[in-house]
């Protein structure tokens, strides 16, 4: 079984995505991979250097993601030209590494996506997990983490689908407003009742 995991930025799908490793479920993540499909010599850099130009490159010629960010992130038509760049390669990538666990053995398989519902890719899991937080943590904790301005913040926020829309959307929902602690004990009971552990 392959689920989806799913969230907003800074909701904490990479703090779920590490406890569920520590069960040893495998995770497969997107933004991971959304990295190495644009390092230099893969054809998504090749693409990205030739609609956006030689300016989101720093000085190593490698794509310097804080200005391909401040770009993306506040105009949304260079955010679908990107999108359209790197994501086929990224649900190629993902698709090989969940069948490489399921075939090794492993009875499930998370993929951590975090445009899930937006770029509608249900059709890749069988089940979804959305991890909620409510607007200002999430925002407090995005600034705290990255150290983005306020604009920066909600630029991002701002280019998602707002987390209460997904929780229509999903098959199970953990809120993530609380401490750790709690966020744990959360996952420890949503895994027993879909019986995963
Ligand atoms: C714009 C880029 C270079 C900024 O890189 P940066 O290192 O600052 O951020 P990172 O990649 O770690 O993403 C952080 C979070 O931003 C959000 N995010 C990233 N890309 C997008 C996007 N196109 N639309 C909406 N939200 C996005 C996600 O919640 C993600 O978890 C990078 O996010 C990117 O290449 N995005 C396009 C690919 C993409 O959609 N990745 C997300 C999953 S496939
Ligand atoms: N319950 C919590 N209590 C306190 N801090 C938390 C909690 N959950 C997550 N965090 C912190 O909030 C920040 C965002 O969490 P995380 O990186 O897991 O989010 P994410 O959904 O993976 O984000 P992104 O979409 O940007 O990759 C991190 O600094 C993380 O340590």
């Amino acid at each position: 079984m392959i689920i989806g995991l799913t969230g907003g930025i800074a909701s904490g799908k990479s703090t779920v995505s590490n406890l569920l490793r520590s069960y040893n479920i495998p995770v497969v993540d997107a933004d991971l991979i959304a990295r190495q499909v644009v390092e230099q010599g893969q054809s998504a850099y090749v693409k990205i250097v030739e609609h956006f130009g030689k300016e989101v490159l720093d000085e190593e010629e490698n794509i310097d993601r804080k200005k391909l960010g401040g770009i993306i992130f506040t105009d949304a038509r260079k955010r679908k030209a990107l999108n359209g760049i790197v994501h086929p390669a990224v649900r190629l990538e993902m698709k090989k590494q969940a069948e490489h666990y399921l075939m090794e053995g492993f009875s499930h398989v998370v993929m951590d996506i975090p445009l899930l519902f937006e770029s509608r890719l249900t059709h890749m899991v069988d089940r979804t997990l959305l991890i909620y937080v409510d607007e200002k943590t999430q925002f407090s904790r995005l600034v705290k983490r990255d150290n983005f301005t306020e604009e920066e913040a909600w630029s991002r926020i701002a280019s998602q689908m707002p987390l209460k829309d997904k929780v229509e959307l999903a098959d199970a929902v953990i809120t993530n407003n609380g401490s750790l602690e709690e966020l744990k004990v959360k996952l420890d009971e949503q895994l027993r009742e879909w019986k995963i552990i």
